[in-house]
Formats: C-alpha cells, structure tokens, sequence
C-alpha cells in the first residue's frame, strides 16, 4: 500500500476593514501551506508526527505536535470522533507566508488548516458548516476563521445558542485544545468539548475585482489577545450606529465597479476599535487621517487590518505612493515597515 499525500493551502485574512469589527473578513494572497504525507499501516512502533516549517515564524514555532497549533486543532476534531492519536509516521511540511502578530489572520489560517488537516486525517468529511464550529471553539470570533475557510469579503455572526450549548461553547481553550499524546498517562484533553450545532453563519459580498490591497506591516507584532485588552466592554449609541452605517454601506460599496472612493473612504471609519488601538500604533492616526483618495488618486479606503499592526489600503492604482508616504509617517514614529500588494483570492482548499 502506497503512502497518502495532499496539501492543504490556507489564505490570509483582514477583519474588521474599519466598521465591522468582529463581523467582516477579507481573504488574501499570502498562504499557509501544508504538505502531508501519511505512510501505509506498519506493524512498527508508533512514530509520533515530524513536523517540518519554512517560512514567516519558522524560527518560534513549536515543532512539537502536541503543542503547536494546527496539529492541535487537527488532534481536537480526531479526539472528538474518537480517534485518539494521529497516524503513525505522518509527515507534515508546512510553509508559512503569513507573518504573525500583525493582523494578517495568521492564527486564523493556522486554525482552519488544522481543522482541514483532521477532518482529511480521520477521513471525517465534513461539511464546511461543521468545520466551522470547530474553527469557532478556538478562534472565537468568526471573521478571520470564516473569510480563510470560505474566500472572498465574507460576513458572519454568531448563533445565540440555548443554554447547555452556550457552556459547551465558552468552555476555556485549555480544555478544548489537546497537548499531550495519549500515552502520557492523562486522561486528558482525551475526551474534549464537541462544538454545539451550527455555531457560525455566513454570507459572502460581491467585490469588484478592480480593487486590491496593499498591506502595509509594520516590523513589530502585536497579540491579538493584546489589542483585545485595550477594548471598551461598553459602546455609546452614537458610535455604534456610526459602524453601522459605514457597515451597511460599505459591504455593498466594495462590489460595485466602478468602486467609488469617496463613499468607500468615509464607509472604512471606525469608531469601535482603531480610536482605541491607537496607542499600541503609534502612526495608526495620521496614517489613516493623511493618506486619503484627494491626497493619493487610486485609494479608496484606508483601516487597521485586524487587530493590527498592519494597516491595509484598498485601492485601484497609486499603490507605491499610498505605501511609501505610509512609509514615511511610521519613520517619524521609528516604525519600519515591509508592503505587499494583494489581492482578494478564494478559500482553502485541499489538493489530494
Ligand atoms: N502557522 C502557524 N502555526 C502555529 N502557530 C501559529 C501559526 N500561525 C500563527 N500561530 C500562532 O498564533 C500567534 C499569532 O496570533 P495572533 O496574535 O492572533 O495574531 P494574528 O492572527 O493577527 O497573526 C503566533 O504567535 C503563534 O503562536
Ligand atoms: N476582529 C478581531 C480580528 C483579529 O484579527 P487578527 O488578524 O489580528 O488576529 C479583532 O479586531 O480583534
């Protein structure tokens, strides 16, 4: 019997693109990438995954696949149809071209590859809808993880869930995540939390292929964990009908060509999380502020990507100047940054 190979390619995503913060997703052109290979039953001694990385966090990323995060994932939906440890002898190259920390949904893509790498591994075929819901019991909010799984400019919300399912959901990540193999002696994380029904709904936006996006990264990281902390628990009315607003314009904006900076522009304000993530990016204010579509032809609109540090410009062209004055006004702040110029691709797949 011959060895079993696939790849599983992730994209990057943006969250929030101004007003939708927690709700809308953007999936782009950098990918997590996984080459598996499963070798043929052996009467041999269980040989425990080698796991293989290149690429943006090579050099911090736990090769240990009991503690690394997309083989743990993968090992949370094995666990939870029964299936206690992966293959022996699996081998897995992952390339990575996401950076970590900047807002780029690079633990979002590690996530969704996880889930994909179980759900091939135990031959489970499950429905997107339900690799979803495992998605959601790590990564709990559902831009990032929804935009990776499906593709394009995505928007989601959480189900209200009864009672039991909302425990079930919110039980803490310690709990749902294995990080031991199951000769360890622990009878934990052997039996984790199965994730309620139909936890996460989404719809995808119409987007006009004209615009693109560049990334603009600053050369430090930010934990989303972090830039979550900074948050208001409470909002005023009046800035929350503001995101509202700008939301309900601008998911639609996006897809029309040709795509109209001013609405777009005004569309991508927020007044949810940027005002108050402005002081973990320094820059973030005048970046946002100076770089505008009568200041820079082409630029339709401009926000934090994510939780940041990354700012992310739409645009149809001028995509050197929006970035270099970007550029500029970070060196005032003795930020250095890289840009990338992206485009809005399609979900993950899995090649067999
Ligand atoms: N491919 C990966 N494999 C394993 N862990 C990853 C991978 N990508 C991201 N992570 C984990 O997620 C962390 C970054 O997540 P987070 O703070 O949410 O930032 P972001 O998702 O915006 O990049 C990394 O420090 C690392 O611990
Ligand atoms: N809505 C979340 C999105 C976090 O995205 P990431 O790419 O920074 O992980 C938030 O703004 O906290």
């Amino acid at each position: 019997m011959a060895s079993r190979k696939f790849t599983i390619k992730v994209p990057a995503t943006s969250a929030n693109i101004g007003p939708g913060f927690d709700v809308v997703g953007l999936s782009l052109s950098l990918h997590l990438t996984l080459t598996v290979v499963v070798p043929p039953p052996s009467d041999g001694p269980y040989v425990p995954p080698l796991l293989k990385y290149t690429g943006e966090g090579a050099a911090e990323v736990p090769l240990d696949a009991y503690k690394n995060l997309t083989t743990r994932v993968a090992l949370y939906l094995l666990r939870c149809h029964d299936i206690r440890s992966f293959p022996s002898r699996l081998d897995i190259h992952v390339n990575n071209e996401i950076p970590f920390g900047r807002g780029l949904g690079s633990s979002g893509a590690a996530v969704i590859a996880g889930v994909l790498l179980g759900n091939e591994l135990g031959g489970l075929n499950l429905p997107r809808e339900r690799l979803l819901d495992f998605a959601l019991m790590v990564e709990r909010h559902p831009d990032n993880v929804t935009a990776a799984l499906v593709g394009g400019f995505v928007g989601s919300y959480l189900r209200e869930l009864d009672e039991a399912a909302t425990e079930a959901a919110s039980v803490p990540l310690s709990e749902v995540l294995p990080e031991f193999p199951p000769d360890a002696g622990e009878d934990w994380g052997l039996n984790p939390p199965v994730p309620p029904l139909g936890i996460g709904h989404y719809v995808r936006f119409g987007w006009s292929e004209s615009i693109k996006a560049v990334a603009i990264i600053p050369r430090f990281e930010l934990s989303t964990a972090k830039a979550r902390e900074v948050l208001p628990l409470q909002y005023s009315r009046k800035d929350l009908v503001f995101n509202l607003q700008r939301l309900a314009v601008l998911t639609t904006a996006l897809g029309q060509s040709p795509p109209n900076p001013e609405l777009i522009y005004e569309a991508m304000k927020d007044r949810v999380h940027q005002p108050y993530r402005k002081a973990l990016i320094p820059g973030l204010p005048e970046v946002t502020s100076s770089i505008t579509p009568a200041t820079h032809p082409g630029l339709l609109g401009i926000c934090l990507s994510g939780a940041g540090p990354t700012i992310l410009a739409l645009a149809t062209h001028g995509f050197d100047a929006i970035a270099e004055d970007a550029r500029a006004i970070f060196r005032k702040t003795n930020v250095k940054i890289d840009w990338k110029l992206l485009t809005v691709v399609g979900g993950s797949v899995v090649v067999q």
